[in-house]
């Protein structure tokens, strides 16, 4: 697949302040991808330098081959969509939504043809000649959506669109937009700092702090094998453990100073484990159980005195708490994440 975006070594400051540091990162043509990251880590800054509304920046923007670096952002053909619906109140939905393709002096039987399909898609066809101040935020979005994909940009921007809605409406909208995206192929690249909402809707993530790429990949490779503590983290619910208690544990061929990550649900009873002489049975005792949602979480006393966290062993048979358990574990499922 071909990249329609390549970053390379972007650097921005602002003022004193280094806020991007050489980031070099590519976004494939047709894609979903969303830049993660905790708030401060510079994702907001990355995207409007890519939008062309910072244009004080070092290194290289590549749109469909074009250096765009310094292209004004009206002349790049991409479009934004803010957390802010920054919709025109004194326009209806249809002339929102019709706002760019007039300014560009389309027909005006293009214009209505285009709104129209925009309405349907985004289903506000009820509602297209309401002004925003009537609008629920969710619709308000929805607008901005179309408003925003009626331009057909090459690249469409989203910048945290859904932070200020309620979780059920969010969980909405993100399915829709992957479904807009895969429908109309647009390549979308999507600001969150919500590792959940990246990882159901992403084809491909870039997880970022601290002004650098951490990791990219799709959402299974950032999920099961992150490359270093920082993304561990952020993901969230791995067991991080030195070599020197995977060494405690009974695990061979693993360094005492290095970190290494195993995810909860990578556990085994002995029921459902094959032995070998690449894992290890760990004895120990269930502190705790914790409903997760759609899934128990327990914690694990093993009897070094090392606090594991396992899930979903096996649902038929849940672990009992109080209760001394053997679980099991292949030295596979062990990652090394760095020092
Ligand atoms: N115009 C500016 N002038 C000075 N500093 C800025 C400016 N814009 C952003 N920053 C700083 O750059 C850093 C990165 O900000 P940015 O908004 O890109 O982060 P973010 O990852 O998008 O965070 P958030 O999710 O909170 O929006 C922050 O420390 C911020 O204070």
């Amino acid at each position: 697949m071909d990249n329609l975006v390549n970053v390379e070594d972007l650097s921005i400051n602002f003022g004193k302040l280094n806020v991007i540091s050489e980031m070099n990162f590519n976004i494939k043509q047709g894609t979903l991808t969303s830049i993660l990251g905790p708030s401060g880590g510079g994702k907001t800054t990355v995207l409007r330098a890519i939008a062309g509304l910072n244009q004080n920046i070092t290194g290289k923007i590549l749109l469909d081959g074009q250096d765009i670096t310094h292209l004004p952002a009206n002349k790049r053909n991409i479009g934004m969509i803010f957390q802010s619906y920054a919709l025109f109140p004194n326009l209806s939905v249809s002339e929102n939504i019709a706002y760019g393709l007039k300014v560009q002096k389309k027909p005006q039987a293009e214009i209505n043809a285009a709104v129209n399909e925009m309405l349907a898609l985004v289903g506000m066809e009820q509602k297209k000649d309401t002004y925003p101040d009537d609008l629920s935020g969710g619709q308000k979005q929805r607008v901005a959506i179309a408003r925003a994909m009626v331009m057909e940009p090459k690249l469409l921007l989203l910048d945290e669109p859904f932070s200020a809605l309620d979780a059920k409406i969010r969980v909405e909208l993100r399915n829709q937009i992957k479904h807009y995206q895969e429908k109309l192929g647009i390549t979308m690249i999507f600001v969150t700092h919500d590792q959940a909402e990246a990882i159901a809707i992403s084809d491909d993530i870039i997880v970022m702090n601290d002004g650098q790429v951490q990791q990219q990949g799709s959402p299974m490779e950032i999920y099961a094998a992150p490359q270093n503590l920082f993304v561990a983290n952020f993901i969230g619910n791995h067991n991080i453990l030195s070599g020197q208690e995977l060494v405690k544990l009974g695990l061979k061929n693993v360094q005492g100073t290095l970190k290494y990550v195993v995810r909860p649900e990578l556990f085994e009873r002995a029921e459902n484990h094959l032995q070998s002489s690449d894992s290890v049975a760990i004895t120990g005792t269930v502190q705790s159980a914790s409903i997760l949602g759609d899934r128990v979480q327990y914690l694990f006393e093993s009897a070094p005195g090392i606090m594991l966290k396992v899930e979903n062993l096996n649902h038929a048979k849940p672990l009992t708490v109080g209760a001394k358990e053997t679980l099991y574990l292949h030295s596979k499922y062990v990652k090394e994440v760095g020092a």
